[in-house]
């Protein structure tokens, strides 16, 4: 082990700790029962000396008698002791492991929107299962096998050296030699493990890509899923090729540690024979059983040391997570209760500009922009100019690098009065009734069903025999892109939210469904203040405030009517999308 390692296992040692800190009492009473079961593990082989040396050879009944039951009780005690420290063991050790997970799915769930965009599902899952996983028997047993080890090792240890001293230093003489072969093998093993954790982590987030609907559909239209399985092969392959020479490692360790131990009882009887050093048979008998005994504890020790330095890389991605900052502030929990009144509210933003993290150009600069409360406002613009990016920063998902977003007529900040419903809404793998009541977990059936007529999908929930309770599949994908986007829009009719950013709602309907969903959206607006950010343009009213952005600029706004009137990008806009729907015989 070098210092590094020595450094980042004292570290991390102490980290863990602090986590135990709030099972101490449980913590310190299974470390005793540790204690006691193991004193009591070897006062057995002293009562077969007693019946071996004296109790058979002089015929004492009585003797034999006590020593029988003692031997008894010190099992019956030991088993009781074994049960309740593995269930204190346990039950701690899984708790610390039940906080680190939280820790970690809290951490992310709170990191910025940008955190997520650079990111796979599949990435955090690993780090939830895999390396979770990977850490939950260090934590849970490192401590008590530790003790329990190290107090059987110097309880044997010592009871040997008054038994017979040169017995006893040939078997602490192995030990040392044990201690330093194991150290060997075992950094050997550690590095085979990181490079199967890699290959692992790479095999589950090409599962998560491949395996999911998008990756089988680009696998089978693009043609590439041979390649897709290759890439896969390859990996699991690697981790096969990986955990068998990781195995073959410690089984040679093993062989090795078994061969040495089994040398002990011949040279042991050669003593008691008067090859050395004369001993009783009883006291011969008692030094076999206390060294196989030790052969325990030792490989246990020498098994942590192992176990704890290839744990060592889940730990680093583990505390790598925790460690994740800064955060970003989560908007207080709605009430569930409320949907009915909606305040009117409106947005101002002063000076606002925004860059991504990894981005080396700004994407908004210097937005000066008005969202009256109840009013309706376009965003339109050519791709990439921003739109969606104004969209987070308007529902407080993105923080202005620059300027100020204010949210008029209330105290509350824009995370907790925007709702924000993107082209592709989160649809859960759940039922129908289950992802609209997160919307308003009060809405009544009554409630449902109406927001589902307005959006055209009662029919759709009809069909199903079990209507509003049949599930979606996961992430909607029963559902064709349009409903799914209804069932997003549907959210934002039951919410409460008094601020609606709409991006791209539409975009998956065709012309008849996105006029009636016009329709529920007029409903929708109310006195809320409504953003739509669209490229289809359909429905616009005159009095409907329009902002044009490029490259990150306000290039024009106005309100529908005056823009539409005035050579510009929008009434290019206009004329572009008539003649696109006069070719198609359609009409806006
Ligand atoms: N997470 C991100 N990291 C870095 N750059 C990003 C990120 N998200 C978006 N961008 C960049 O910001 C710019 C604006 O993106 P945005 O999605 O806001 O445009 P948009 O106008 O909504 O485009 P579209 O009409 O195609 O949806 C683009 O150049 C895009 O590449």
């Amino acid at each position: 082990m070098n210092d590094s390692e020595r450094i980042q296992i004292r570290a991390l040692g102490r980290r863990v700790l602090r986590r135990f800190a709030a099972h101490k009492a449980g913590f310190a009473l299974s470390l005793l029962t540790v204690v006691v079961s193991t004193g009591l593990g070897i006062s057995g082989p002293l009562f077969l000396r007693v019946i071996v040396d004296e109790a058979v050879p002089q015929r004492d009944r009585e003797l034999l008698m006590w020593m029988c039951l003692g031997m008894l009780a010190v099992g019956i005690a030991q088993s009781g002791f074994f049960y309740l420290q593995s269930r204190l063991t346990n039950s701690i050790g899984l708790g610390v492991v039940h906080g680190l997970r939280v820790d970690v799915y809290e951490r992310v769930q709170s990191m910025p929107i940008t955190f997520h965009a650079g990111r796979s599902g599949a990435e955090v899952q690993t780090r939830l299962a895999s390396d979770i996983g990977g850490i939950s028997d260090v934590i849970t047993f490192t401590a008590q096998h530790a003790l329990g080890a190290m107090t059987m090792v110097i309880t044997i240890g010592t009871a040997m050296l008054i038994l017979s001293w040169p017995v006893a230093v040939v078997a602490i003489g192995l030990t040392l030699g044990l201690v330093i072969m194991n150290q060997h093998y075992a950094e050997r093993q550690r590095l085979l493990a990181v490079e199967a954790q890699e290959h692992t982590s790479e095999m589950m987030r090409l599962t998560g890509e491949h395996l999911s609907l998008p990756g089988v559909l680009m696998g089978r239209t693009l043609r590439c899923w041979d390649g897709q399985r290759d890439r896969f092969r390859a990996s699991s392959s690697a981790i096969a090729d990986l955990t068998i020479r990781e195995r073959s490692m410690a089984t040679s360790a093993e062989s090795i540690i078994g061969v040495s131990f089994a040398a002990i009882p011949p040279v042991v009887y050669w003593m008691a024979g008067g090859g050395f050093t004369s001993l009783s048979i009883g006291t011969a008998i008692v030094l076999v059983v206390l060294q196989l005994q030790l052969a325990q504890p030792i490989q246990a020790l020498l098994g942590l040391s192992t176990s704890v330095r290839r744990s060592l890389a889940h730990f680093d991605r583990i505390f790598e997570y925790i460690d994740l900052g800064p955060t970003a502030a989560l908007p207080a929990p709605r009430n569930p209760h409320t949907g009915a009144q909606v305040p009117a509210v409106g947005i101002t933003l002063r000076e606002v500009s925004y860059r991504y993290p990894e981005s080396g150009r700004s994407t908004l600069r210097g937005i000066d922009l008005e969202f009256p409360a109840g009013s309706t406002t376009i965003i339109v613009g050519p791709t990439g100019s921003g739109k969606s990016t104004l969209g987070y920063l308007v529902a407080g998902l993105l923080e202005p690098g620059a300027g100020t977003i204010r949210v008029s007529g209330g105290d509350e900040k824009p995370s907790e009065t925007v709702l924000l419903v993107p082209q592709e809404p989160g649809i859960f793998n759940a039922s129908f009734r289950d992802n609209l009541l997160l919307a308003r977990p009060g809405a009544t059936e009554a409630e449902l069903r109406e927001v589902l007529s307005r959006l055209a999908l009662d029919d759709l929930v009809s069909s199903f025999p079990e209507g509003l309770d049949t599930s979606v599949g996961e992430r909607g994908y029963q559902l064709s892109g349009g409903e799914r986007q209804r069932l997003g829009l549907a959210r934002a009719l039951l919410s409460d939210a008094p601020v609606v950013v709409l991006d791209e709602v539409t975009s998956a309907l065709d012309w008849a469904t996105a006029r009636t969903v016009q329709a529920a959206l007029e409903e929708l607006r109310g006195n809320r203040t409504t953003v739509v950010i669209s490229h289809r343009l359909s429905g616009v009213k005159d009095t409907d405030r329009v902002v044009v952005l490029a490259e990150g600029l306000v290039a024009e706004n106005g309100t529908h009517g005056e823009l539409r009137t005035t050579p510009g990008r929008y009434s290019d806009l206009l004329r572009m999308r008539d003649e696109d729907l006069s070719e198609a015989g359609t009409t806006p």
